[in-house]
């Protein structure tokens, strides 16, 4: 397998929706023309971060209009495509969903945000997703052409359990579209993904929305890559930017070969399941 460059878009996102559709676009052709392989876009980046919100924005697969934008990228751009997330409908449900494209524009996958935001935290930040959304239960990984790439949401990050259960499914590259905010961002962000890092030996890719200080819930920004290592081997600044990484399916190999956690792990003595299909 070999390397290959990986884009995040660390993009602003507008109330407007067509807006928002037209930028990731645009991002998305100016990474294809940098080399990306494999382009990132955050979370809910058709729409602001806002849970009451969340039904007016949401779209069907494979009629919405951000979804075909995404997939018509994906098929003209040539890229692989990780659609940040969007406001997914499926019947009478919301989901926070990732939608992940082909080359050939092709769907490899979607993942549903396990994990609902429902928070109160000091100095006054409120998020309760689970308000309008419903939460996904499965394990993400598109095992095909990258070598093993798993997908999750942000607030997942948080779960040791949900990213180890896709490295034993095989990513080896895990990308998790993600908004932080003002408050759990400065304290957490580069920590927790340095974290997954060095406990799963696999890149970890965090894409946030572009940081807004007139927004309802302010995103952090700092979109990185963070390699098997744990180092962060490419980070942005609170602004709109595109940020780039080589990754390089050696050093995961290298990694895990002269530190073996995986192999090291007691199963004898303890288990982690997964109980979906
Ligand atoms: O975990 C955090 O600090 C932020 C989570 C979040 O904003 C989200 O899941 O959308």
């Amino acid at each position: 397998m070999q390397g290959y460059r990986v884009a995040v878009c660390q993009m602003a996102i507008d109330r407007d929706k067509e807006k928002n559709i037209a930028r990731a676009r645009e991002m998305i052709a100016r990474a294809a023309e940098k080399g990306a392989r494999l382009v990132v876009l955050p979370e809910m980046f058709n729409c602001p971060y806002v849970a009451r919100l969340f039904p007016r924005y949401a779209e069907s697969y494979p009629e919405g209009p951000s979804l075909q934008m995404l997939s018509r990228a994906a098929r003209e751009e040539g890229v692989y495509l990780v659609g940040g997330s969007l406001p997914e409908r499926d019947g009478d449900r919301v989901y926070n969903t990732s939608f992940i494209f082909a080359p050939d524009g092709r769907l490899l996958g979607k993942h549903r945000k396990v994990h609902l935001f429902d928070v109160e935290l000091a100095g006054g930040l409120s998020v309760k997703e689970s308000s309008t959304l419903g939460a996904g239960n499965r394990v993400t990984v598109i095992p095909a052409e990258l070598g093993g790439l798993g997908v999750a949401i942000c607030y997942d990050i948080r779960f040791p359990e949900l990213m180890r259960l896709m490295v034993l499914k095989g990513a080896r590259v895990v990308v998790i579209p993600a908004a932080f905010n003002m408050t759990t961002g400065p304290a957490h962000w580069e920590l927790v993904f340095r974290m997954r890092a060095v406990d799963n030996q696999a890149y970890f890719i965090g894409a946030s929305p572009a940081r807004d200080p007139g927004a309802p819930y302010v995103a952090y920004g700092h979109s990185l890559v963070v390699d098997p290592w744990g180092k962060v081997v490419s980070m942005a600044g609170e602004g709109e930017e595109i940020i780039y990484a080589e990754i390089d399916p050696g050093l995961i190999d290298k990694v895990r070969s002269e530190l073996p956690l995986l192999r090291h792990r007691r199963t004898d003595v303890y288990a982690l399941e997964l109980l979906v299909p």
